[in-house]
């Protein structure tokens, strides 16, 4: 257990999940080691089928490990439930609740299982569902459906706020209007840990993250920090001279590929994009070549990864360990 650290409100290690057993046994989640800080909005990213929703279950200790542990505020969630789930907010992907309900009366439902929340009339404001409150559930639409979602798991004043893509069917003012919630529940010290599809989203939000494929964490840390170890990329167009033919490009420094597109764009990567493109630009000026189309751009979160799930699953992978006892 490491629990020593007091600005660490979450910490998972060696987590492995497994479903079922025998030959049909399957490994959803396969040694994770993970820290979240206190006050931090810690995104989830992932293929479909990394394993966020296997891991998120066991940090929200709805479900245990199959191996390793899991520290929520310095208890096991799964074991230490009741004193765990009055500290956090869960929104899970569906929330499943009686849709003959209205807004308001489900709203006050759940509220009345919390401990010390808000007034039910202050959560439905924060998400902008006010105006919803004497609607029934089922004639909600996706979005205001999420939101609901969204104010019943801020409604108990969480510390710890577990978000499983919560801007999921939110059209994009909404979306914005969300993550302008979120920001203000970061600012008032809620640690958030938040799944998402979205990448704009985790770029926007998140002070660290990490991306899952195959059942374990292959990357880690700021935005900046991943999209680091990814090559810059520079385009162009020019139909005649040496710099049309990728070949001849083989001399600039940095250079980590040169190629073309589909659409015939010279396509070049490099790992100092300033270097690359100045020698570029020096060649192409001497030679008196216009290079159309030009665009040069650092890689972005989207690049790293679409280059993880490029990935093979078991390439880089460790066999997985035999399961020690949870
Ligand atoms: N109850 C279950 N029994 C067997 N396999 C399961 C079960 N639940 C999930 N899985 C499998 O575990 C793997 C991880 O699923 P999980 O839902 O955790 O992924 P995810 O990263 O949340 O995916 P998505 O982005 O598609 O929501 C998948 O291959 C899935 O089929």
């Amino acid at each position: 257990m490491t629990t020593t650290d007091t600005s660490s409100v979450i910490t998972v290690t060696g987590v492995q999940r497994r479903y079922g057993s025998g030959k049909s046994a399957f490994t959803a989640v396969r040694g994770v080691d993970l820290t979240v800080r206190r006050g931090e909005l810690f995104a989830l990213l992932g293929t479909n089928g990394a394993g966020k929703t296997s891991l998120l279950e066991v940090v929200e200790g709805i479900a245990p490990a199959s191996a390793g542990s899991v520290r929520v505020l310095g208890r096991d969630p799964y074991r230490e439930r009741h004193l765990v789930r009055p500290r956090t907010g869960i929104m899970l992907q569906e929330a499943g609740f009686p849709a003959d309900l209205t807004t308001a009366e489900t709203a006050r439902m759940w509220h009345g299982t919390l401990g010390a929340p808000m007034p039910v009339a202050h959560a439905l404001e924060l998400v902008g569902l006010r105006h919803r409150a004497s609607v029934q559930v089922k004639s909600l639409s996706g979005g205001e459906r999420r939101r609901l979602d969204l104010a019943l798991a801020i409604m108990g004043r969480p510390e710890v706020l577990f978000l499983d893509e919560p801007t999921t069917g939110l059209d994009p003012q909404s979306r914005r209007d969300a993550w302008e919630l979120v920001r203000q529940l970061l600012e008032a010290g809620t640690t958030v840990v938040l799944t998402t599809h979205y990448l704009e989203e985790a770029e926007e939000l998140a002070d660290r993250l990490a991306i899952m494929h195959g059942g374990r964490v292959v990357r880690e840390g700021t935005v900046a920090e991943i999209v680091a170890g990814e090559p810059a990329r520079i385009r162009y167009r020019t139909s005649s001279g040496e710099l049309a033919d990728p070949r001849t490009l083989h001399a600039l420094p940095a250079l980590l590929t040169a190629g073309r597109t589909r659409t015939g764009l010279v396509e070049i990567e490099s790992h100092d994009l300033q270097a690359t493109l100045t020698a570029l630009l020096e060649r192409a000026n001497a030679a008196g070549e216009a290079l159309a189309n030009l665009e040069a751009s650092h890689a972005s979160l989207e690049r790293a990864f679409l280059a993880v799930a490029g990935e093979d699953d078991d390439a880089a992978a460790p066999p997985v360990p035999e399961l020690a006892t949870a």
